[in-house]
């Protein structure tokens, strides 16, 4: 069945083994004899690539050109054996979280994408994508969206945020008729009507290649630009046309300084992982693009932040719109937690040859000390060029490394499915962060763990850490609250606020995830994006 067909067909493939009888990835690997193969989706690929030179085979070509391909057979992997672990989008775990919106005239939630009039190709999409029905912040944020109101929408991390900026951005596009190339009145300066700015180039990519599959067959051209990759090539793809941009802050302004884009045709702002593009040292190139790149004003282009974080400050500043006239959203629910002391020497210990993920190169040990203790790691961070970054990334998303440690450039956004353990080796300094790294896991209503090892090191993080361990009814280790009651003599820091405090990361897998990271690292790689 092809995917044109596939919107016709029955919502589950015929083919596909059952999903609830989940076996992780590592298990599944040929090393380990359990009396099956899985052909990873990487493999096949690489299967691919060697087995052809095929390449005018148009119907294989066609066939891997087709972004939902991608999906497709990234879910082969769900190769199962026993009932272990029960997959799928469980929508009854959002029932019982409010959605608080704020503002005037708010248009009504819907509770079907029908509903909304998206378009017959967007709805397509929809359904080949097996979105059955919207999540809460998609009902809630696309009805705002497409009456062309600004938002500020602050979503737990995984819960369907990329879907509802993109689906009025494409469905917007399409109303208005922008099918001819936009370079094609200023040559060879690229004029898209949408920019979805982002914060790190893993997750630029991963918006580009969603924004791709829901804008199918519509007309509507997505194009990505990024930082660490050929800007040659870049720019022959922004030649081919160009309708909505996605885009890492640094390598934009850089192509608009070459006079290869132009903003002057914006009419959607999309700032996804929002609170970090006004945060560090995103601002200054966010307000150049915004204000001084020809971007039409508020009033004139469409604005819409979101994350799954805010910190106050970020609220109060009306950097994008003097006269912000938008609506606030909010909906959060976090995963399981566990936070266990350990003091920093048992750390250092249990893996005598690093200083533990203080540096990226404790990352860099910790995923040798996993692999030379059975448990096939990699690493990402940003000492890695791009491309070692995405094979890494590929090769955990295949399952062929099942344990992924990372920095804070994989914190963000990053939608891997079935990371069931992200661990905090070394928590981050902000409580903002440890909200993202551990949204990498419980994502789409799926259960998740999370759990950190806390020292005397981590002590300004205490009370925000408590706060957010009760908003989210965990059990509180008595040790904690004294921290807490400790560190609070020095400050409060209350979620949404950025404190000081340790350094490191944890890593995501289809099984695990681990980060250790430092702030040097956290802050190099984004800005570097
Ligand atoms: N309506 C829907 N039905 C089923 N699955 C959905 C729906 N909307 C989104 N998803 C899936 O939910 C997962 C999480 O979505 P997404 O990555 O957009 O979350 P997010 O809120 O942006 O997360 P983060 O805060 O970490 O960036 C994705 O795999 C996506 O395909």
């Amino acid at each position: 069945m092809s995917w044109d067909d596939s919107i016709t067909g029955s919502t589950v493939r015929p083919t596909r083994p059952d999903r609830r009888a989940y076996v992780p990835p590592f298990l599944r690997n040929n090393n380990y004899n359990i009396g099956f193969t899985v052909t990873t989706s990487f493999e096949k690929s690489k299967q691919y690539r060697s087995a052809t030179d095929h390449r005018f085979d148009r119907p294989e070509r066609d066939r891997l050109a087709n972004p939902f391909e991608i999906a497709e057979r990234f879910d082969e992997l769900e190769v199962t054996e026993n009932n272990e672990i029960e997959l799928g989008i469980n929508f009854d775990a959002y029932e019982d979280i409010p959605v608080e919106t704020s503002g005037s005239n708010v248009p009504p939630p819907v509770n079907s994408f029908t509903e909304i009039d998206l378009g017959k190709a967007v709805n397509d999409n929809i359904k080949r994508c097996k979105y059955v029905k919207p999540m809460p912040i998609q009902r809630h944020a696309i009805p705002i969206a497409m009456a062309g109101r600004d938002l500020m929408a602050c979503a737990q991390t995984g819960s369907g945020k990329t879907a509802a900026f993109c689906f009025p951005i494409i469905s917007g596009v399409m109303r208005g008729q922008l099918t001819q190339p936009a370079w094609s009145r200023r040559p060879r300066v690229a004029s898209p009507v949408a920019l979805i700015l982002s914060p790190t180039r893993e997750l630029s990519c991963q918006i580009h290649e969603e924004a791709k599959k829901f804008a199918y067959q519509t007309g509507v051209k997505v194009v990505v630009v990024y930082g660490g990759a050929p800007i040659s090539l870049q720019f022959s793809n922004l030649e081919k046309g160009v309708d909505i941009l996605v885009a890492t802050p640094g390598r934009l302004v850089d192509m608009i300084e070459r006079s290869r884009v132009s903003l002057r045709m914006i009419k959607y702002l999309a700032l996804d992982e929002a609170d970090r593009m006004l945060d560090m040292g995103f601002e200054p190139q966010i307000r150049r693009i915004v204000e001084q790149m020809e971007m039409p004003p508020p009033g004139a282009r469409q604005t819409m932040l979101f994350s799954a974080t805010f910190p106050t400050e970020i609220q109060c500043q009306k950097h994008l719109s003097s006269r912000w006239n938008g609506i606030g959203i909010e909906f959060l629910r976090f995963c399981d937690q566990w936070i266990l002391w350990y003091p920093p020497e048992f750390l250092e210990s249990s893996c005598p040859d690093t200083g533990f993920c203080e540096t990226k190169k404790g990352a860099d040990a910790l995923e040798h000390w996993l692999c030379m203790n059975g448990f096939p790691a990699t690493a990402i961070h940003g000492d890695k060029v791009q491309m070692e970054r995405e094979r890494a990334l590929k090769s955990f998303k295949s399952g062929v490394t099942p344990v992924l440690v990372a920095t804070d450039v994989a914190a963000r956004g990053l939608d891997i499915p079935h990371v069931a353990h992200v661990i905090n080796f070394d928590l981050p300094k902000d409580i903002d962060d440890y909200v993202h790294r551990i949204g990498r896991t419980g994502r789409a209503g799926k259960s998740g763990l999370a759990t950190a090892f806390f020292n005397d090191k981590n002590t300004s993080l205490a009370k925000a850490l408590l706060e957010l361990m009760q908003e989210a009814k965990q059990e509180i280790p008595p040790w904690l609250n004294q921290c807490a009651e400790t560190s609070s003599a020095w400050g409060s820091s209350g979620r949404g606020r950025r404190y000081g405090g340790s350094s490191a990361f944890t890593c995501d897998t289809p099984e695990t995830t681990n980060y250790a990271a430092d702030e040097e690292d956290a802050c190099s790689e984004y800005l570097e994006a």
